[in-house]
């Protein structure tokens, strides 16, 4: 599907981001970035999840042949200037959770792209709104373990999406993977067609 790299790794330990490449292309090889994560004070939120998603295919690619083609993402949930990762433990996810409750914040997923000799990196911002929640409703949730590998405590996909009144933007990009905007960025990059046109 794109014929002039091989193999097309997608660098990531996400089981969501691998669910939604394969809408993509079916061809691929899962190869996790190992880097830091640690965010930079002096940047902008959106400026922070670009570098990450860079940082994480550049890990891989230097790893790889040359003829391979990288993709690689960081999510980060924005709320009110606060950058939000991954929790770190369950009362962690509690406290992101209250936090998010009854108001609108920001999903950026940064998609970058990587050849040997090509790089491109973008970002997909969408707004999503919480309910208030109920009295022990974070709690129940966070006991649930669903939010513990995510970006702001919750999953959009799963129960998570019990708390949303409603959200402007891509959904796929709050799911980790904007798949619209990564099949653009491939079409730039390759050329082409980028639409995985097999049943099923
Ligand atoms: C907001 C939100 C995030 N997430 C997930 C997507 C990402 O997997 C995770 C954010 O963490 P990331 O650090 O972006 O990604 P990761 O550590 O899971 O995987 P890798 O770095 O290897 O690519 O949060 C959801 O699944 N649903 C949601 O609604």
């Amino acid at each position: 599907m794109i014929p002039q790299y091989h193999p097309i790794i997608l660098a990531s330990q996400s089981p969501r981001r691998r669910e939604l490449l394969a809408r993509i292309t079916p061809d691929f090889i899962v190869c996790p970035a190992d880097v830091d994560e640690r965010l930079s004070p002096d940047s902008t939120p959106e400026e922070n999840v670009r570098q990450l998603a860079q940082r994480k295919a550049r890990a891989v690619s230097a790893q790889a042949e040359s003829s391979a083609l990288v993709i690689a993402a960081d999510t980060i949930v924005v709320c009110d200037g606060t950058i939000l990762g991954k929790p770190q433990d369950e009362a962690d996810a509690v406290r992101m959770l209250r936090m998010l409750s009854g108001r609108t914040h920001q999903v950026m997923t940064a998609v970058c792209v990587k050849t040997a000799d090509a790089e491109c990196a973008e970002v997909s911002v969408t707004d999503v709104t919480f309910r208030t929640l109920h009295d022990g409703e974070a709690e129940a949730y966070a006991a649930s373990g669903e939010p513990l590998d995510k970006a702001g405590a919750y999953g959009i996909q799963g129960a998570g999406g019990l708390f949303i009144s409603g959200i402007r933007g891509d959904y796929y990009g709050v799911m980790g993977l904007p798949i619209c905007l990564l099949s653009e960025m491939l079409r730039q990059v390759c050329g082409g067609t980028n639409v995985n046109t097999q049943k099923g």
